[in-house]
């Protein structure tokens, strides 16, 4: 097995979800048809909903952002309030959604929205998200060893809170120290990685961050931190420079803690 000595440094675990935690699978194949399946019935439900409204003027926002994109899909300003105007608007705003996801966007707008839809279908156990079956064990190994383990994911603080909850390892959300989301900043810029430290309490070179995506290692090393690259089943192929550059793990397991003897 090979093994990927921890810097003796490093006293705080960084966790990428989707590729990293969990299958890619359980995001492409789950996670995401659910939304597009429901997002039209959830707007016309929870429309007159305050969060729902902080929602759309967050969608909204990022519109006008993306207006130069192409194929970008505009949300009016709220203006008539005929049944007409409302469900050209909520048309307007699936049209919206469908159009991020087909890109795979991870702007704070459709997550927010995301995981307040996931809500109902977690807690209503519809739906449990699955970790591969290194993580909890090598978790839970880890804190044992004095460490902290936080995460840092595109998906909304709330949704890897849902995920954490409810998962086929059932509730492992204690295993979690923290959560961070875009709302501090995009996992491709380094300056995210400072503001986590900063919040954490820590030095960036007391962390050490494993994601599946190498522009985000390299944001992260940038600012210091310490990065492996996970190799999972399903993730995107890595290039022969990526592959000579980067630490590669294809199991948490092939950590070794040198405090953990
Ligand atoms: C944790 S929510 C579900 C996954 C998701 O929406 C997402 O964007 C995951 O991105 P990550 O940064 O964890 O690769
Ligand atoms: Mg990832």
């Amino acid at each position: 097995m090979v093994v990927l000595s921890v810097p003796a440094e490093v006293t705080v675990i960084l966790l990428d979800i989707e590729g990293t935690t969990t299958p890619i699978a359980f995001v492409k194949d789950i996670l995401f048809p659910y939304i597009e399946k429901n997002v039209k019935e959830y707007l016309q439900t929870h429309w007159e909903e305050e969060e729902c409204q902080q929602d759309v003027s967050l969608l909204r926002k990022q519109a006008e952002e993306d207006a130069h994109l192409d194929g970008a899909v505009p949300i009016p300003a709220a203006s008539g309030s005929g049944v007409d105007d409302l469900q050209q608007m909520i048309q307007a705003v699936v049209d919206n959604v469908c159009w991020q996801m087909s890109l795979d966007r991870k702007t704070t707008a459709l997550k927010q929205l995301q995981g307040h839809m996931w809500r109902a279908a977690f807690t209503a156990g519809l739906m449990k998200a699955e970790f591969f079956a290194d993580v909890v064990p090598a978790v839970r190994k880890w804190r044992e060893a004095g460490m902290k383990v936080y995460i840092y994911s595109s998906g909304s603080v709330e949704a890897q809170k849902l995920l954490f909850g409810h998962s086929t390892e059932g509730d492992i959300l204690e295993l979690v120290d923290g959560h961070f989301d875009t709302k501090i900043g995009r996992k491709v810029e380094s300056e995210s990685y400072r503001k986590i430290a900063d919040s954490i309490g820590c030095s960036t070179n007391n962390i050490l961050f494993l994601t599946d995506v190498t522009r985000e290692a390299s944001a992260a090393e940038e600012a210091d931190v310490h990065v492996a690259v996970v190799v999972r089943p399903g993730n995107a192929g890595l290039t022969d420079d990526e592959k000579t550059y980067y630490s590669l793990i294809t199991s948490f397991s092939e950590l070794y803690l040198p405090s953990s003897t």
